[in-house]
């Protein structure tokens, strides 16, 4: 495989060098990967990239043409080429698992290594993460409006490159699709490949009702006849009434037929359509529908009484259409200094942009009698949290707010797992297991945090402990600052 060491920003080589040459390249820090605001307007995010992420990280090295490169650009002393010649992640990276819902602010990857590791890694890592999880979550999105309809990924034409439409294509499995037609994804990830038929095809004969015919003596299962080519309803709808009553009379009628709709008003179209299919003695013939769909549009649809139950979405998924990014930082919490931890954070005029100091853990909580999502905690590695003790929950930005949980009213669990340890990739678990995690994390959600629209946000909690840390922590800089020390 390729090495992937070049795939990063320029200051970050051009900063690990000046560490190199200040000796610091080596010092042990711990980053947080986190994000601020849910894409599309909505109540959560999707983990989405880790696949990726351990794939990019066996991979981050320097090869010959990558040093050779680097030498060319005339700035890089022979030492610290040779250092990067020799290259390797050693650290630690603990993530999120793929399929999680997750919610603004909370800890979602937290990376031990050396500064040189961190800052080599940083864009390659946001970049993977940041895209997989958006087109998950956007995914997602369109699932929970289709409800148990088929929905297929059609997006690969559009994607925004070969890497998207392959990764997007996983990522939209995880946030709940069926399967897709990118049949490289199909390869490489062994998700189903689906797919129906084109205009191309239907165009290829004299008369729409022959392109029926002879597609159907090619195929016998999953015969979904594209319908719109001339007319829908004068012409598609009685062609492939005439070619599934041909095939019913031979007793070749599979589980799976009906006609795809790919213009013209979809709801109108696909309610006539029905009619006439059930009154030619084919009531089950499955009406899908496809044109630059979306989780509104396909809302929409269905308020008004569409009878598609198989969606093809491309565009506005593979593209995430709505929100042009996931905007996940990766952000210092600790450094290491003559062999003792100390937590570090950012602290911004923008009170949005303070971080969290520390090495921190993630908890979410759970009703133990319904199994709905209560809240989650960042707290300080070490603190104790038990299903058998009470825990008070105390709001940042209002202390008077405060939440208590009764112990034995709920059930507790972190939600970071090692992802690579000491350099070498756990096992991550096969993708038919992330994709039932993912549902049953979601199911897990009431729905006012699911809905399209001004959803209910999910409150992350910081533990009391982390919070007297930001506090000392704000008020020993300032007063570093304003010299009252
Ligand atoms: N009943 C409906 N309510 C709301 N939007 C609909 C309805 N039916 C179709 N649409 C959507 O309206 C948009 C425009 O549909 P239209 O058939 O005009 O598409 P088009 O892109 O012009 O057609 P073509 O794909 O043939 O070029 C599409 O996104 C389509 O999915
Ligand atoms: O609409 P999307 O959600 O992106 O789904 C993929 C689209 O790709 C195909 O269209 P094609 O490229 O043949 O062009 P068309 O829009 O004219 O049908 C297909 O018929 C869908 O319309
Ligand atoms: O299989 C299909 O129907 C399909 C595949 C890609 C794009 N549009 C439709």
């Amino acid at each position: 495989m390729k090495s992937t060491g070049l795939v990063t920003d320029f200051y970050q080589i051009s900063m690990t060098y000046a560490l190199f040459r200040l000796g610091r390249h080596k010092n042990q820090v711990v980053f947080d990967r986190f994000y601020r605001q849910n894409p599309f307007g909505g109540g959560y995010t999707v983990v989405a990239g880790l696949s990726h992420l351990t794939e990019f990280v066996n991979n981050f090295r320097y090869d010959e043409e990558d040093i050779a490169y680097l030498r060319s650009l005339g700035i890089f002393s022979e030492e610290f080429l040779s250092y990067l010649a020799g290259f390797r992640f050693h650290g630690d990276i603990y993530a999120v698992p793929e399929g999680t819902v997750v919610f603004p602010g909370e800890l979602l990857l937290r990376f031990h290594g050396t500064t040189a590791e961190a800052m080599l890694m940083e864009t390659g890592l946001s970049m993977i993460m940041n895209h997989e999880s958006l087109i998950a979550t956007k995914a997602r999105r369109i699932r929970t409006v289709v409800g148990s309809d088929a929905l297929m990924e059609f997006g690969l034409r559009r994607a925004q490159g070969q890497s998207a439409g392959l990764w997007g294509a996983r990522s939209a499995m995880i946030g709940g699709f069926n399967g897709t037609s990118n049949v490289e994804a199909g390869q490489r990830f062994h998700i189903p490949v689906l797919g129906t038929m084109a205009h191309s095809w239907v165009m290829s004969f004299d008369h729409e009702i022959d392109a029926f015919r002879e597609y159907v003596k090619c195929y016998h299962e999953n015969l979904i006849l594209l319908a719109d080519t001339y007319n829908v309803l004068e012409i598609g709808v009685p062609d492939a009434i005439t070619v599934f009553h041909e095939l019913k009379a031979q007793g070749k009628l599979p589980k799976v037929y009906g006609i795809r709709i790919d213009s013209g008003d979809l709801a109108y179209l696909s309610k006539e359509a029905k009619r006439m299919f059930t009154e030619a003695g084919l009531p089950d013939a499955i009406i899908s529908g496809s044109n630059d769909l979306d989780e509104y549009l396909i809302q929409s649809l269905k308020h008004q009484g569409a009878t598609i139950t198989s969606w093809g979405v491309g565009t506005k998924c593979i593209t995430a259409d709505g929100s042009s990014a996931l905007g996940g930082v990766f952000k210092m919490s600790a450094r290491w200094e003559d062999g003792k931890v100390q937590p570090v954070m950012k602290i911004s005029e923008d009170v949005h942009k303070i971080t969290n100091p520390g090495i921190k853990e993630v908890y979410r909580f759970y009703r133990k009698d319904n199994g709905k999502m209560i809240t989650d905690l960042v707290c300080l590695q070490g603190e104790e949290i038990r299903e058998d003790r009470d825990v008070v929950f105390v709001t940042e930005a209002a202390p008077w707010r405060k939440k208590h949980l009764r112990a034995g009213s709920f059930t507790v669990r972190p939600l970071l797992k090692p992802l690579i340890q000491k350099g070498k990739a756990v096992k991550l678990p096969e993708i038919s297991e992330i994709i039932d995690y993912a549902n049953q994390e979601m199911a897990t959600l009431w729905p006012e945090y699911t809905r399209l629209v001004n959803p209910d946000i999910m409150e992350v909690n910081l533990s009391c402990r982390l919070q007297e840390l930001k506090k000392e922590i704000i008020a020993r800089e300032l007063a570093d600052k304003h010299h009252l020390t």
